[in-house]
């Protein structure tokens, strides 16, 4: 994992309230104190942020704001995995996991174990 995101994974983690953070002082924390709906209800503002940024960068040609929703989406993200007990290095593992293997070949291999799974329960 990028050093960044393991110091930003680490001091998102010490940010819960069970682990001494404090609402009061911390955006972070705030959000966690909040709980589940808080957290998920900023992911679903940022990615409507950034997908609103990545057709305005196409407009203007300058794609700055895209890269700071992009940031602000990747940091909403860190703050809902820590909430479900899960760290950048699980997705890392999972991207690594499906490294070389192509999307197109994955679905193709999804939909003939889902029919040979329906074949078997008929
Ligand atoms: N990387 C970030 C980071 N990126 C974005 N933000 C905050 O995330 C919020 C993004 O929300 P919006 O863009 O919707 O702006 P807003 O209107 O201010 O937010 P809302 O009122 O809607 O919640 C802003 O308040 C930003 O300041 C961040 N806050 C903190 N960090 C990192 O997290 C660390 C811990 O932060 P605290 O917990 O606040 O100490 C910091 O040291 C930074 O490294």
């Amino acid at each position: 994992m990028s050093h960044t995101l393991s110091r930003l994974a680490a001091v998102i983690e010490a940010r819960k309230p069970a682990n001494g953070g404090d609402p009061e002082k911390s955006y972070v924390s705030r959000l966690f104190d909040k709980g589940d709906d808080a957290i998920l209800k900023k992911i679903g503002e940022e990615a409507t942020e950034t997908v609103m940024a990545a057709k305005d960068a196409r407009v203007s040609g300058e794609a700055s704001k895209l890269l700071y929703e992009c940031a602000d989406l990747w940091f909403h993200s860190m703050i809902m995995l820590a909430q479900f007990g899960l760290t950048p290095d699980d997705v890392l593992n999972e991207l690594a996991r499906r490294e070389g293997v192509s999307g197109i070949e994955e679905k193709a291999n999804r939909k003939l174990a889902e029919r040979e799974q329906a074949e078997r329960r008929d």
